[in-house]
């Protein structure tokens, strides 16, 4: 059976996120790790998320591996595909969002695609083309402090048309809040005014399921997760997509739980900050060692003698003067990468110590962490948070419940809660 909906997700929380929703929704979905080899079979779902390391990779690369997972995604029959970014838009002038999805619309020979980040349930609204986050504007949200794509700027407008060769118009609040009629007329009338992008305002999940009720012949749509809430709704109505199904039952393998953290947002850093107090902790100094393999080393011999029946964490995460202070030093993608190889060295000696029960914090970290464990598919589970499940581990060489939690993402306590929930379930 052909999927119904295709999409490309620049990083692997990210794609996660977005399984989340479609499964929600209603539709089964599969995570794929990477783009998969030129004549992989479609997986038996209602929708396949390919998740690449694409937000912050150079954007020639960003590109191509976009284009493959399209390629690979109409070869498995997909109608209508969704650029997966980040809510909070993250990305430099120089791309990724912009020349991917130029690359995409070619691919598709389609003229326009509707932009919106907005998830409301985790405080993202997009209000006259600025994201708010909470409710603070983008670039005062502490997002103006990224590690790798710092966002100075609110205005998505003005964004992504300094990352596109097209230009960007708006769709807003005024004709949301009239519906779907509205929105879709809207969308009619842009390209015909030259322009190739909609900013789309959003305030609630019933503005997101007007977008998604409008976009239903579009070809691409690019966006959060949010942008999907109702997709599946069209899907079901056109009489391709079977009534409600629920997430995958979650088979809790025996084992260590740990947690893995490479974000240095606010969130992350708030919730290390409470695991703390209830967990063994260990944050790691990278200023003072920087060297990946030194600090893996560290790493493990701690954890040596603390797995057992609790919890432990494994922080690399810092306030951004000490991300800085790194990046100073070693450059900022080599920084980045430095921290990344540290983490996913730690994470391979985990497993092979017997951790099967892992969260990762962090996009860019959870890349780098299921790639070095071989991981390529994921089994969608059952929410903790807002945009975070449990999700089920394929490929690797044991069973593996990973839960890949994006920066931002998650309340203070997210780390206990999801230890909690596996102790309802195991
Ligand atoms: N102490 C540190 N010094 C410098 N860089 C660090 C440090 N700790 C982590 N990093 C790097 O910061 C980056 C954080 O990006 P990552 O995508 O993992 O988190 P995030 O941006 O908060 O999450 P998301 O992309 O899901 O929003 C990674 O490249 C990580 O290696
Ligand atoms: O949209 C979000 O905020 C997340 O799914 C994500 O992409 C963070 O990496």
């Amino acid at each position: 059976m052909p999927i119904l909906l295709g999409s490309v997700a620049d990083d692997v929380t990210g794609a996660t996120d977005l399984a989340n929703t479609l499964v929600r929704g209603g539709m089964r979905t599969v995570q794929m790790i990477g783009v998969p080899a030129p004549g992989t079979a479609a997986p038996d779902a209602d929708a396949v998320v390919v998740a690449l390391k694409s937000r912050t990779a150079p954007v020639g690369e960003a590109v191509a591996q976009s284009l493959a997972a399209l390629a690979w995604l109409r070869s498995c029959g997909a109608a209508q595909v969704l650029f997966k970014v980040c809510s909070t838009f993250d990305s430099t002038d120089a791309g990724n969002i912009g020349p991917v999805a130029d690359a995409l619309l070619a691919a598709l020979g389609a003229p326009f695609a509707p932009v919106c980040p907005a998830f409301p349930a985790n405080g993202r609204t997009v209000y006259q083309g600025h994201l708010f986050v909470g409710s603070a504007l983008l670039n005062e949200s502490g997002m103006e402090k990224h590690p790798l794509t710092p966002m100075t700027d609110a205005n998505l407008v003005r964004v992504l048309g300094r990352q596109s060769t097209g230009t960007v118009g708006l769709v807003p609040y005024a004709t949301v809040a009239q519906g779907p009629d509205a929105i879709r007329r809207a969308c009619l009338a842009l390209p015909e005014r030259g322009h190739r992008y909609a900013i789309v305002d959003a305030l609630s999940d019933a503005h997101l399921e007007s977008l998604g009720a409008a976009s239903s012949d579009l070809p691409l749509l690019v966006g959060g997760s949010g942008i999907a809430i109702g997709l599946p709704e069209n899907f079901r109505r056109s009489g391709r997509l079977a009534a409600s199904q629920s997430a995958d039952r979650l088979d809790v393998p025996e084992g260590h739980t740990a947690v893995i953290a490479g974000s240095c947002s606010r969130a992350t850093l708030g919730q290390i900050g409470l695991a703390r107090d209830h967990v063994p902790t260990l944050e790691l100094d990278p200023l003072a060692e920087p060297d990946a393999l030194a600090l893996a080393a560290r790493a493990l011999a701690w954890a040596e003698g603390r797995l057992g029946a609790r919890p432990i964490v494994i922080a690399a995460s810092a306030t951004p003067d000490r991300v800085a202070l790194l990046q100073e030093r070693l450059g900022r993608e080599a920084a980045g990468a430095l921290v990344e190889t540290a983490l996913s060295e730690i994470a391979a000696g985990l497993v092979a110590r017997g951790v099967r029960r892992l969260i990762v914090a962090g996009g860019e970290t959870s890349g780098a962490v299921v790639q070095r464990l071989g991981i390529t598919r994921l089994r969608i589970g059952p929410e903790i948070d807002p945009g975070v499940p449990w999700t089920r581990a394929e490929g690797g060489d044991v069973p593996l419940l990973l839960a890949l939690k994006s920066g931002n993402f998650g309340a203070r306590d997210f780390f206990l809660k999801a230890f909690e929930m596996l102790e309802q379930v195991s």
